[in-house]
């Protein structure tokens, strides 16, 4: 009898290890390592304050005081200039979504150059997000809140970006608008982009991702698959303080 092949391991796009990072003196990552595979969706789960954002923050190069390592599709990111990030297919929507308020929706999503082919078109867009159609001439901040956050990760998705770092998507939002973004990732899932996740709503890491790390004091301190997350509450319920 032979065995059965064993099945084929995903390539991995991101790979994080012992990563550290400062805002001035203040050290706030402390060794992070995590790795997202491609076509995941991964989340960073943990308390305000754990390190979440710095963690992305200093992968995009925005944060740049940073030690170890971090590569993107063996690309080195601590070593990638800022403005070139971008074409390492990394895109960032951060939490403040970054809509200008003098600007219409279109000129938003046009804003960022096309750094790499295979981007997003825009009929593919109000695809994904009904709610922008129609809506080019809107000034930017007549959006609602759900509205917003959809054109910051559909200004992303344009560039060409495969790899995203999302930052709090969910926050604020009414729970259609949630169920509607849970929906759009997992067709850019389905389109075989790789999504990294900070997320407070557990409900919306459930329905949008396929694996979770919990991130204390900037350091990567545990791990959930789905099925954990769903059935062991109390285990996460601790490290989130609920
Ligand atoms: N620009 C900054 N300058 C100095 N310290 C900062 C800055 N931004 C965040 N911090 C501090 O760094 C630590 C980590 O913050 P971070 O925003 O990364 O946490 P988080 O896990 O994303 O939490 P939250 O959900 O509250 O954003 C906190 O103690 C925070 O006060």
């Amino acid at each position: 009898m032979t065995d059965a092949p064993a099945p084929a391991a995903r390539p991995r796009r991101l790979d994080v290890r012992d990563l550290h990072a400062w805002y001035g003196e203040s050290h706030v990552v402390h060794g992070a390592t995590f790795h997202v595979d491609r076509g995941e969706i991964v989340t960073l789960l943990g308390r305000n304050g754990a390190g979440k954002t710095t963690t992305m923050r200093a992968l995009a190069g925005v944060v740049r005081t940073r030690k170890g390592s971090a590569h993107l599709d063996g690309h080195d990111l601590l070593a990638t200039p800022p403005h070139r990030v971008a074409r390492t297919g990394l895109g960032y929507v951060p939490e403040e979504r970054g809509i200008f308020a003098s600007l219409s929706v279109a000129e938003n999503l046009l804003l960022p150059p096309v750094v790499r082919p295979g981007g997003v078109s825009l009929a593919e867009i109000h695809a994904l997000f009904p709610n922008l159609k129609g809506r080019d001439r809107t000034q930017g901040t007549r959006l609602s809140g759900g509205e917003q956050q959809m054109l910051a990760i559909a200004r992303v998705l344009r560039t060409g970006a495969d790899f995203i770092l999302l930052d709090e998507p969910t926050e604020g939002l009414a729970p259609v608008i949630v169920e509607e973004i849970a929906h759009a990732l997992g067709a850019l899932k389905a389109r075989g982009l790789t999504i990294l996740l900070v997320e407070q709503n557990i409900r919306f890491a459930l329905a949008a991702a396929d694996r979770h790390y919990v991130v204390e004091q900037g350091r990567v301190v545990d791990e959930f698959d789905n099925t954990t997350l769903r059935t062991d509450r109390a285990r996460i319920d601790a490290y989130l303080g609920v």
